[in-house]
């Protein structure tokens, strides 16, 4: 069983290059917005081929979400991104109503002339990122559980199933959320649906209810090996609450007529199965061998490695996703740019970090995270936040912090070397923090391996060649 994007990545002859002119508008319109073509020239237009067809990739992130286009060589032809509208439900934010209209905004950022050449769309969306929806409508039934959210108290029910140690045995995990919710009081459990982020966002575009793909799928208790969720889930009562499962970028419809007649995209443009953030990033990055690993520095800190072996840990949060005949082994930590994001803006980072000597050794001894709750390399639903003693010098505190977040990315390769996995031997970088080149320096030194930016940072463009395999499978 291959995964879709390998296939793509090997066939691809062209790496893309692009300039970086930049469209920012305000707030309401898109956040910024960058047009090629194929001589990287930024232009107000792209020209498009009369028959040239072009693939829409889709990542809802942690804090915004992105588009990019890519025509079959892998050429980026536009790209946009647009932050999350703040909604609230009650006390709590409506994260489904702003990802329904980042979504649909997204959709308007594309120039008409690219939009009626779009063949074939996938989205990704943040891994275990879970909405109980009714099974008739598609309408949720509760409020979405977050990527990083914990449910210890299904954690026991949940152990009590599966095997020792299996990636379901974490409170992340999407099952974890699925029995917190059967066992809430009131839960209606009759026509329910748990789905992913990513799989309710195509939803909305294809309108074919209940189908997910087995990157999402792993952290519910799907087994990409042998593509069936284990006995020792079918079993269980709330089993038919779960999705059907297929590989990442498989057409599953065409888009809906009304969204085709509305946005102007082609009859026959399909909808395909998506992925997980992070994989979208490792996919982009256009790794391919063995000890190859991609490091997602973007609202947390995610890390993929193409290993020969399959690793499995809950006890530390480590889990293996499937890609072709390997495994990309990894996980999730909740440190990362969003504790960053809660002490300095974009451009105090990029000031002060220019400042930092990054072959000076950092004495400063922190866990930087958000809030109480690390998933890996330590699984500890109370792990407090470290970020104390705050020098007077900001430029110390964040030499302070990116170590520290090195440190804790060093600590999972080498778990990930001691639980059995291919050793380490590059890294590539995506997301937000690839741009700080003094943190990659930093990493360097602290990992001891050579890390560099990735060739494309976006997971959006990950999810975009998964698109283009969706095209070439012709199945619908
Ligand atoms: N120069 C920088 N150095 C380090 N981190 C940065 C820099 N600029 C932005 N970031 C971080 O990048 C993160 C956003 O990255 P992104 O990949 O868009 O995140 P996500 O997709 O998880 O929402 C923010 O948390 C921000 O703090
Ligand atoms: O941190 C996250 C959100 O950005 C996700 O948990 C991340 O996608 C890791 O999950 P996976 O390894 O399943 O992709």
């Amino acid at each position: 069983m291959s995964h879709p994007a390998s296939t793509i990545l090997s066939s691809l002859t062209y790496t893309p290059k692009f300039g970086n002119g930049l469209l920012i508008c305000n707030k309401r319109r898109v956040l910024s917005m960058n047009m090629r073509n194929g001589n990287n020239k930024k232009r107000s237009e792209v020209s498009v081929g009369a028959s040239e067809r072009l693939y829409l990739g889709l990542d809802f992130g942690t804090s915004g979400a992105r588009f990019a286009i890519v025509n079959n060589l892998g050429t980026i032809q536009a790209e946009a991104k647009r932050h999350y509208p703040l909604y609230s439900n009650g006390e709590s934010r409506d994260w489904v109503r702003s990802w329904k209209e980042t979504l649909f905004l997204l959709l308007e950022d594309i120039p008409l002339n690219i939009r009626k050449h779009i063949v074939s769309i996938s989205i990704d969306g943040t891994s275990a990122t879970t909405i109980i929806v009714d099974s008739d409508t598609g309408e949720p039934l509760w409020r979405p559980f977050l990527y990083n959210e914990s449910c210890p108290e299904a954690l026991p029910a949940v152990k009590s199933i599966a095997p020792p140690n299996h990636t379901v045995c974490s409170a992340p995990s999407t099952l974890c959320k699925l029995v917190s919710w059967w066992n809430r009081d009131g839960s209606n459990k009759k026509s329910a649906l748990l789905l992913h982020q990513a799989d309710w966002l195509l939803w909305l575009l294809h309108g074919k209810l209940g189908v997910s793909d087995y990157n999402n799928a792993l952290k519910v208790g799907y087994d990409p090996e042998v593509d069936s969720y284990p006995s020792w889930l079918v079993c269980q009562p709330y089993y038919n609450l779960l999705p059907s499962v297929v590989a990442p970028g498989t057409p599953i419809a065409c888009l809906k007529e009304e969204l085709r007649n509305k946005f102007g995209f082609q009859k026959d443009c399909v909808v395909c199965t998506g992925t997980t953030d992070s994989i979208a990033a490792f996919l982009a990055a256009q790794a391919t061998q063995p000890g190859e690993a991609v490091t997602s520095l973007g609202s947390t800190l995610a890390i993929k490695l193409l290993s020969n072996t399959r690793i499995e840990d809950s006890r530390f949060g480590v889990y293996s996703h499937r890609l072709d005949d390997k495994w990309l082994v990894g996980g999730a930590s909740n440190t990362g740019g969003v504790v960053l994001r809660q002490l300095f803006t974009d451009d105090q980072l990029e000031k002060l970090s220019e400042q930092i000597d990054p072959s000076q050794i950092s004495l400063l001894d922190y866990y930087p995270l958000p809030k109480a709750g690390e998933r890996f390399p330590v699984a500890d639903p109370d792990l407090a936040p470290r970020l104390l003693p705050r020098p007077e010098n900001d430029v110390e505190y964040l030499h302070g912090i990116l170590e520290s977040i090195a440190r804790i990315e060093a600590k999972g390769y080498g778990l990930l070397k001691e639980l059995g996995a291919t050793e380490v031997d590059q890294v590539f970088t995506a997301g937000g923090g690839a741009k700080n080149e003094k943190w990659t320096k930093i990493r360097e030194r602290v990992l001891g391996l050579p890390v560099s930016r990735a060739s494309q940072t976006e997971a959006a463009y990950g999810t975009a060649l998964l698109a283009i395999k969706g095209d070439q499978q012709n199945i619908l």
